[in-house]
This record gives structure tokens, C-alpha cells and sequence, in this order.
């Protein structure tokens, strides 16, 4: 029996083989990113370097003296890789666990396609059993936690944390997600909201999903 860790290698060492060579990739956030942040640095010398989705990401690249470019000298980015908190069976995804939804979801529309790598435990039937991350600007905070709740929706502010937007989290729990585009949208339509971590519009191209099994790439 694979731990969820050895899963999340699993799927982060397949995931290389959708890495093309002297190309700038765009790069997510999370504990399954950094399994494949470790792998890319052992092939770095194929790619010309990487576009960050997070100060925790860049440090992690630095270290491995991996090139980080910034999105605004970058006409091309064939790929973005990144983790997920759910994914389902259309590859619409929630994401930002970790508060880095917001330039994730800026590297990955600059990106040509999605490569989302994630273990058995995030693929799901219905979005939502994860409480969805929302950035807000810090005084939209009460009036979107309002609406959130006409939505049905209960929001938890992320305690002691700021984004590296410096904005706030609200954590949405209990929303039913059953049309993921609509909701998206609907949500992200609220003054003060920068966006949520509902990823349906721009969903994943292509899924690595590692089960006890073995890894599939789904699409
Ligand atoms: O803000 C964090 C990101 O959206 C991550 O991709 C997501 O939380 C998944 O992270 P992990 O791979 O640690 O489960």
C-alpha cells in the first residue's frame, strides 16, 4: 500500500514526460508541486527555466538553481503543472489550499495547457467537500462573507494568514458545487473578490492520477 506521499511522487515523476525541452513552464503551488519542483531539477538543463506561482515556489526553485522568469517577459508557455485539493471527472478543479490560487490561475491561463498531478484522495464526483478558497480584498471581507452565505455557502476567515497579495482567505464550507462554470462565475462576479479557487473555466487539459494501481493520465 503506497502512502498519499509516495502517490503524489508517482504522479509528479510522470508528469516530466509532459515537460517539452528548452521551453519556459509554468509552475503551481503545494506539497505534490514540490515532489515535482525536486524531480524537475534533475532535467533542468533540458528547459530554459520557470514561471512561479508563489514566493514558496520561486524559494524552492532558487534552491535548486532552477531559472524563475517573470510572466511579463514570457510570450510562450506550452505547459503549466500543478496540484489540486479536488478534481473531478471533467477536470474542473478546487484549488488553493495552500492561498495561491490567484496567481496559479494567472500562470495557468498564460499557459497552453493544464497538467494537473494529483493522488487517488482528490478525485472526486462532486466539487465542494473541500471548503472552497476565496482571495478578497481585506474590507470586502463582512459583505462577501454575505453574500457567500446567500449562496449557501458558510465562509471561515483563513486565521493568521495573508496571501502574497497580501489579501485575505475566506474559506467557503458546505457549498454545493454541482455546476462549477456557473459558480465560478457567480462568485467571482462579487465586488472585492480578487477570484476563487474554482478552476472550471480554465480547467485541467490533462490529469496524472496516481492510484495504488498505478498512475493514469486522464483527459
Ligand atoms: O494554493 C495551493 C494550491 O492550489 C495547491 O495546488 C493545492 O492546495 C494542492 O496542494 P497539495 O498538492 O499540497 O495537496
Amino acid at each position: 500500500m503506497l502512502t498519499a506521499n509516495e502517490l503524489k511522487l508517482a504522479a509528479a515523476r510522470k508528469a516530466l514526460e509532459f515537460v517539452p525541452d528548452d521551453a519556459v513552464i509554468g509552475i503551481g503551488t503545494g506539497s505534490t508541486v514540490n515532489l515535482f519542483i525536486d524531480e524537475l531539477a534533475a532535467i533542468k538543463g533540458r528547459i530554459k527555466g520557470v514561471v512561479s506561482s508563489s514566493e514558496a515556489s520561486t524559494v524552492r526553485l532558487k534552491a535548486h538553481h532552477i531559472p524563475v522568469y517573470d510572466l511579463n517577459t514570457i510570450d510562450e508557455m506550452p505547459i503549466y503543472v500543478d496540484g489540486a485539493d479536488e478534481v473531478n471527472h471533467y477536470l474542473h478543479m478546487i484549488k488553493g489550499g495552500g492561498g495561491a490560487l490567484t496567481r496559479e490561475k494567472i500562470v495557468a491561463a498564460a499557459a497552453q495547457e493544464f497538467i494537473c498531478i494529483a493522488d487517488e484522495s482528490k478525485y472526486v464526483d462532486v466539487l465542494g467537500k473541500f471548503p472552497l478558497p476565496i482571495e478578497v480584498i481585506p474590507m470586502a471581507r463582512s459583505y462577501v462573507a454575505r453574500e457567500l452565505v446567500k449562496l449557501g455557502g458558510h465562509p471561515e476567515m483563513r486565521h493568521d494568514f495573508l496571501t502574497d497579495n497580501g489579501n485575505i482567505i475566506l474559506d467557503v464550507h458546505d457549498l454545493a458545487i454541482a455546476k462549477p462554470v456557473e459558480m465560478e462565475e457567480r462568485i467571482n462576479q462579487l465586488p472585492g473578490v480578487v477570484t476563487c479557487g474554482l478552476f472550471a473555466r480554465r480547467r485541467a487539459d490533462v490529469l496524472v492520477l496516481a492510484r495504488q494501481g498505478g498512475v493514469e493520465v486522464l483527459r
